[in-house]
């Protein structure tokens, strides 16, 4: 028996539109690129998924993105096995390793965090990600309380805890990303009972709620209109995290932040992919 694959390159912006629309001919496993060009998607097994089907759904979209995609199929028995060589363990400089449970474990990384991410983003991999984790190794975290904003498979909420903070919240649009998050925490021995992990958006935030730190590593324009909700969830002197975004955005970004009191802290940049680090000082 055997699973149909499907790679598809795209422009990030299709990714979500693409696993919508696979999802309704029969595909039920989706993992987004490291990189945010394209995604993997898998049928379960006994799935009747035609190539016209495929052919026709592209064909529709061809004109509005750059797009290719290569089918082919999985067999049972190599379906860990091919999940798994797709993913690498990261490295966040020599301070963090990032990892499967299927990959050894390395003791000379002060912080281990295990991560199976299915369908939701966040292993290290892409810079957004890898910044935000390498601004947060330099904070104190011991008995905070953060909050992870769109958490994805966990991972920011996930480093906050194992770094001693005593309340780690993490809430995302997506329904997959909160089982995923839930997921993690168990395998990073994290009691998600202890936290709130829920799916919904930046209005769903419990109204009396502050952190210390609110990370969100989301996209530009969700930032854009979220900064203000999420300033009121911080405590006076806590920080924000933000992520998602790139280097050009970050007048946008700050422009926005200035409104609210918020003070640059700090602000880095890979690959054109940028993290930056405020101050509430109201
Ligand atoms: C770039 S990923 C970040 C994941 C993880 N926090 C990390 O740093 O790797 C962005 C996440 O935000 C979620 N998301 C998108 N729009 C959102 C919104 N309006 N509110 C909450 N989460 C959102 C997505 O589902 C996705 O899991």
């Amino acid at each position: 028996m055997s699973y149909i694959s499907l790679e598809v390159n795209c422009d990030e912006d299709f990714i979500e539109i693409f696993m919508a629309e696979l999802a309704e001919i029969g595909f039920s496993t989706f993992q987004e690129k490291e990189g945010g060009d394209g995604l993997f998607a898998y049928s379960e097994e006994n799935q009747n998924i035609e190539t016209s089907q495929i052919q026709a759904l592209f064909q529709q979209y061809e004109k509005l993105t750059s797009l290719s995609y290569n089918l082919g199929t999985v067999e049972k028995e190599n379906w860990n096995s091919d999940w798994e060589k797709n993913y690498e363990p990261i490295e966040v400089e020599d301070k963090i390793l990032v990892r499967a449970h299927f990959h050894p474990s390395k003791p000379q990384f002060p912080i281990e965090i295990i991560v199976t991410p299915k369908m939701s983003f966040g292993t290290g991999h892409h810079e957004t990600t890898y910044q935000m984790l390498n601004q947060m190794y330099d904070m104190d975290l011991e008995d905070k309380m953060v909050l992870d904003a769109g958490c994805g498979t966990g991972i920011l909420a996930i480093f906050a805890a194992l770094r001693g903070a005593t309340k780690v919240d993490a809430y995302d649009i997506d329904e997959w990303a909160v089982e995923n998050t839930v997921e993690n925490f168990s395998l990073n021995s994290i009691i998600a009972s202890k936290h709130k992990v829920w799916q919904g958006e930046v209005q769903s935030i419990p109204k009396k709620e502050t952190y210390d730190l609110v990370l969100a590593n989301i996209n530009k324009n969700i930032l854009l209109s979220d900064i203000q909700h999420l300033n009121k969830h911080i405590k006076k002197g806590g920080f924000l995290m933000l992520s998602g975004f790139y280097e050009n955005d970050i007048p946008d970004i700050l422009n926005e932040c200035s409104k609210f009191s918020l003070e640059l802290i700090n602000q880095s940049v890979r690959n054109q992919w940028s993290a930056i680090l405020l101050k509430n000082n109201k």
